[in-house]
This record gives C-alpha cells, structure tokens and sequence, in this order.
C-alpha cells in the first residue's frame, strides 16, 4: 500500500542547530551582545525563524524594535549556512527506501522555504520529495494543521504519516489527526513520553521497517489501527 508520509525538518533529517547557532552568533557579535550556547539555540528552534529570532533578542536583551530587521539578517544568513549541519545517520538511505516502496514523500517544515530548499539541495535529498512546504510558504505555521494538510493533499490518498521531532511536531499531527511517528534524537524540550505519538525511533534504519509494520496493521484492522 503507497502511503503519504510528511518530514519535518531541522531535528528530524538534518542536525542543523550548529549552522543556526552560527548564523545567530555572527549577528549577536555585530550587535555587540554574548553567543548563544548550543543548548540555548536548539530550546529556541521548532516555531520558525520569527519566533527564534525574538527569543534570541529576549535572551540577549535586544529591543523588540529591531526584529524585522535581525529577522531579515538572520535568514539571508541562513540560507547559505550548511557547512556544520549534518544529515542524521541512515536518514538519507531511509528515503531512498520509503520512496522505492512506492512511498510519497513531503516535506512540511517551519524553516523558511529558501534556506529550506537550500539545505534539501546540498545534501541532495530535494529529489524525494513531491511537495515542500516551509514556516512562510503559507500564511499559518505548525502547530496549524494547515501546511501539513496542504503537504498531505499534494501528494494525492492513501494512508498519512507525519514523522518529526518536536512538542510543535506532535501537536500539528494531533491538529490534522495524522499518526505521529517521533525522531527522538532531535530538539524535543520535553520527555519522548509526553509527546502524543504512534511510535517512537532512534535510529533512522529502522523508520522502513516501522511504516512496513504500521501499513500492515491498518490493513489487517482497518478499524482499530489506522496508516
Ligand atoms: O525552523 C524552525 O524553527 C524549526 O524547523 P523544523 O520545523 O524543521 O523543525
Ligand atoms: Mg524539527
């Protein structure tokens, strides 16, 4: 059965959070304020560049005033910053799999579509994807259901998957009432536990082999199990 299944981003596929500590860290310089630590950057990702930005000003004392422009900055920064992200192990070959399975793949992220894209191209993975939906492509974010339901009807029926790593994840799965398949090696604030999710991974290798698993027991119980 060729089921839709729907990425997030930054914590899921990609350990971008040293590239977005960066970026953030070149404009905190020129404003004459203290870098972020690397654990301050990840508890500022997961809501958009908007929300990080104005987190990052609240840490460093920066007026509200100048948010358009550090948000500016910021993403004309970030667009090019690739050099300390990282492709989790197995991911890669895990969409290689789930897209010769017969699988549609979409990516529904609250990264800016530009750096989004951007990053998708370096680490050629734009290819699996049918359908790529950033924080800006429409007027709501996760946790609106609405860019993963747009994601979801892009790529046509069938079964849906949502697979991320965050609170922001699991809420907008819950909203667009799409199984949540939980990355637990990401940014998560919070214990895997209190994520509602329909299953949890670590390891990338094993994502097949669970959506293989979840396809045949909502065949099985169409009923009671559902994707
Ligand atoms: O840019 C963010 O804040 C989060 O990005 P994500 O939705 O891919 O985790
Ligand atoms: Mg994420």
């Amino acid at each position: 059965m060729s089921a839709r299944i729907v990425f997030d981003l930054d914590g899921t596929l990609i350990d971008s959070a040293p590239d977005i500590a960066c970026v953030a860290n070149g404009l905190l310089a020129e404003e004459g304020r203290a870098p972020l630590t690397l654990p301050e950057t990840i508890g500022f990702i997961g809501e958009g560049a908007g929300v990080f930005v104005a987190r990052m000003r609240a840490a460093r004392d920066l007026p509200e005033t100048a948010q358009d422009d550090l948000l500016a900055r910021f993403v004309a920064a970030y667009e090019t910053a690739h050099d300390l992200t990282r492709l989790y192990p197995g991911a890669g070959a895990a969409l290689e799999a789930l897209g010769a399975a017969g699988h549609r793949l979409g990516l529904c992220t609250n990264k800016p579509a530009i750096p989004a894209r951007s990053v998708l191209a370096h680490f050629d993975l734009a290819r699996h994807f049918g359908v790529v939906i950033g924080g800006d492509t429409l007027a709501t974010r996760k946790p609106d259901p609405a860019p993963l339901r747009a994601a979801l009807d892009a790529l046509g029926g069938g079964p849906a998957l949502y697979v991320g790593d965050s609170e922001t994840d699991a809420a907008t799965a819950a909203a667009a009432d799409v199984p949540f398949l939980l990355f637990t090696r990401g940014y998560r604030k919070s214990a895997a536990a209190d994520l509602p999710h329909a299953a949890a991974f670590d390891d990338w290798a094993a994502l097949p082999g669970l959506v293989a698993g979840r396809l045949e027991a909502a065949r099985l119980a169409p009923r009671a199990t559902r994707a």
